[in-house]
């Protein structure tokens, strides 16, 4: 009989997870996946069981990365609930197992480490694509998306005014309030989003938030809602207009409603702009497109399991 897996908790999870130790391995694996070379990264596409009953869903989401031979899977759940629910939107769980063995040594919130793992891609993107003296940066959402965001961006970036705006003004301010810097808080997606350089969209919209008449030529945005192929975050005139990045081009063409009912062309994975195969746009309207990438999680799990380890 195999050792029984060991429970890392979420307060765990947030306390070991650094997004300087993060950053360099996304990066790393995001480019051996650009590579395309199954014997160093296995993904496959996320496997979504609906529930049309609850109005959500669980996606499955493994994956094997040979080079550091992590092997994990993460659980995801996705529930568009009333604006009362004091229930969150996800909840995720990751298995992390011993490759060598076939047994399950960790299992650990996999819920923080989607919020961390999220917002650091969105920063990778924002590295390499956003404009050369990005001032202002916008934030439309203010849920646990928001506030990873929030915190990687300042943690990397000197932004001189940032700007959250929410479909309920209440919620933008109960953000604004439970942060450490200023924070302005926008009536209306137009007054948060005109002038920006660098727009994150963490909503659960399943409709055009973002228009692109109001995004100024050369904006960066990180798109990181609407994970389904029928669900929309940004409208066809930005879509179009912009040069379009994304994590996975077959988990974008799958999943991603901006990019199929768009019909916008994706012009590389960021994964080739860390490779040096394709270039950086910095001077264009910029989108990426992230929908989440299983060996995100797996990198961010061993990391975490390593952390928990090494302070026993
Ligand atoms: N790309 C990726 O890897 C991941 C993407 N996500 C996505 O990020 C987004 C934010 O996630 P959370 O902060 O956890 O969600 P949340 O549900 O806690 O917050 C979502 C925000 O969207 C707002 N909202 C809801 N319906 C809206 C609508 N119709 N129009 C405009 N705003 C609306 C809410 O008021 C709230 O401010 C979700 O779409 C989620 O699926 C989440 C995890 C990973
Ligand atoms: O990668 C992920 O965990 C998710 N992407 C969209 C919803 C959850």
């Amino acid at each position: 009989m195999s050792e029984l897996p060991v429970l890392i908790s979420r307060d765990d999870v947030v306390r070991l997870l650094k997004n300087s130790d993060l950053i360099p391995r996304l990066e790393k694996v995001m480019g051996m996946f650009s590579k395309r070379n199954n014997a160093e990264v296995i993904q496959p596409l996320r496997t979504i069981i609906p529930l049309h009953k609850y109005n959500g869903f669980v996606g499955m989401m493994p994956a094997y990365v040979a080079h550091e031979d992590i092997l994990a899977t993460k659980m995801v759940s996705l529930y568009r609930r009333g604006n009362d629910s004091v229930l969150p939107a996800h909840q995720a769980t990751v298995l992390l197992f011993d490759p060598e063995r076939g047994n399950v040594t960790a299992v650990m919130d996999g819920t923080a480490i989607t919020e961390k793992r999220t917002a650091a891609v969105s920063a990778i993107s924002a590295k390499l694509l956003m404009p050369a003296r990005a001032e202002v940066l916008c934030i439309l959402g203010s849920g646990p998306q928001a506030v990873s965001h929030y915190e990687v961006f300042t943690e990397m970036f000197s932004f001189k005014e940032i700007r959250v705006w929410s479909r309920r003004r209440e919620r933008a301010e109960q953000f604004a309030s439970a942060l450490q810097g200023p924070v302005t808080v926008c009536s209306s997606v137009k007054d948060a989003v005109v002038g920006a350089d660098v727009i994150i969209t963490v909503t659960l919209a399943t409709e055009p938030v973002l228009l692109g008449e109001w995004v100024k030529p050369g904006a960066h945005v990180a798109a990181v809602g609407a994970c389904r192929p029928n669900w929309r975050e940004l409208d066809d005139a930005l879509m179009r207009e912009a040069v379009v990045y994304v994590d996975s081009r077959e988990g974008a063409a799958a999943e991603s409603g901006d990019i199929i009912l768009s019909g916008a062309s994706v012009f590389a994975e960021l994964g080739e702009v860390i490779n040096g195969t394709k270039p950086a746009e910095r001077e264009k309207t910029t989108v990426f497109k992230s929908l989440g990438m299983g060996i995100q999680d797996a990198v961010s799990a061993k990391l975490v399991f390593d952390q928990w380890k090494s302070q026993l």
